[in-house]
């Protein structure tokens, strides 16, 4: 019974004020995945200034949603400590969110999805299918050394969550990169260089999006 009452809830969160769906505006949507500390959100800064995407990165709008002193802020504040992957409803309908209010066509979804569930889960609900997944490969040990320096306060970011994030990527998020990786959709970047060399880079894969 509940999956006959919720089905419209869902369908109603994924249109617009006019009643569009996501899936009709034919959006572009990247992934960027990399472990903890391999410069996603510093690259996806990058990008949006240089190819017109929208950045949303998935830890930011969890960690905005704990501020909003939301009901489910406890819960998510407690599962970012552990360095567990929160329930796919709770990020989805912040992404899904996030995507009505952009006011864009084109986005970039940093940090997600993060296990299979989440691929599944997004690709169920929003029909989206990305066009890439960027992939932003570095070695445990340089991530370490960066998310020590990060200094941005994070609850996450000390050494004991920082071991339980590295396995939480190993194990549960190589395998969504390994999904697309299958389907010829991962460019895989080598982030362990100076952030203007990793840009350079990446640059090379945005080129199709440069000219509007
Ligand atoms: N290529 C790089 N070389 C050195 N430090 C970097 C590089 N890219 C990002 N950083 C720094 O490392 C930390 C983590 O970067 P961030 O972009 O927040 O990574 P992520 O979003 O993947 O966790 C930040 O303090 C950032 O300034
Ligand atoms: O889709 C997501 C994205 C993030 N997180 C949680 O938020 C934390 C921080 O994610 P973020 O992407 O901000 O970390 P980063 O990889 O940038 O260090 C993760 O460890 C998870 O606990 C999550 O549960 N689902
Ligand atoms: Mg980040």
């Amino acid at each position: 019974m509940g999956s006959v009452i919720d089905a419209p809830k869902v369908a109603d969160a994924n249109k617009d004020a006019d009643g569009n769906l996501l899936s009709d505006k034919k959006l572009t949507v990247v992934f960027v995945l990399g472990g903890p500390g391999s410069g996603k959100g510093t690259q996806c800064a990058n990008i949006v200034e240089h190819y017109g995407f929208t950045h949303l990165s998935a830890g930011d709008l969890l960690r905005a949603e704990i501020k909003s002193g939301s009901e489910n802020g406890t819960m998510i504040e407690n599962m970012i400590k552990e360095g567990k992957i929160v329930p796919s409803e709770v990020t989805i309908k912040l992404l899904q969110k996030a995507m009505l209010d952009g006011g864009n066509d084109r986005f970039l979804i940093d940090g997600f999805p993060r296990n299979e569930e989440n691929r599944a889960a997004f690709e169920n609900v929003t029909k989206i299918e990305p066009e890439f997944v960027l992939f932003f490969e570095c070695s445990e040990e340089e991530m370490e050394r960066r998310l020590l320096n990060r200094n941005q306060g994070r609850a996450d970011d000390n050494i004991e969550t920082i071991r339980k994030r590295f396995k939480v990527f190993v194990e549960s998020s190589i395998p969504v990169v390994e999904h697309y990786d299958a389907r010829g959709k991962v460019r895989k970047i080598d982030a362990g260089r100076p952030v203007e060399e990793v840009f350079e880079a990446v640059k090379g894969i945005f080129s199709p999006f440069s000219s509007n």
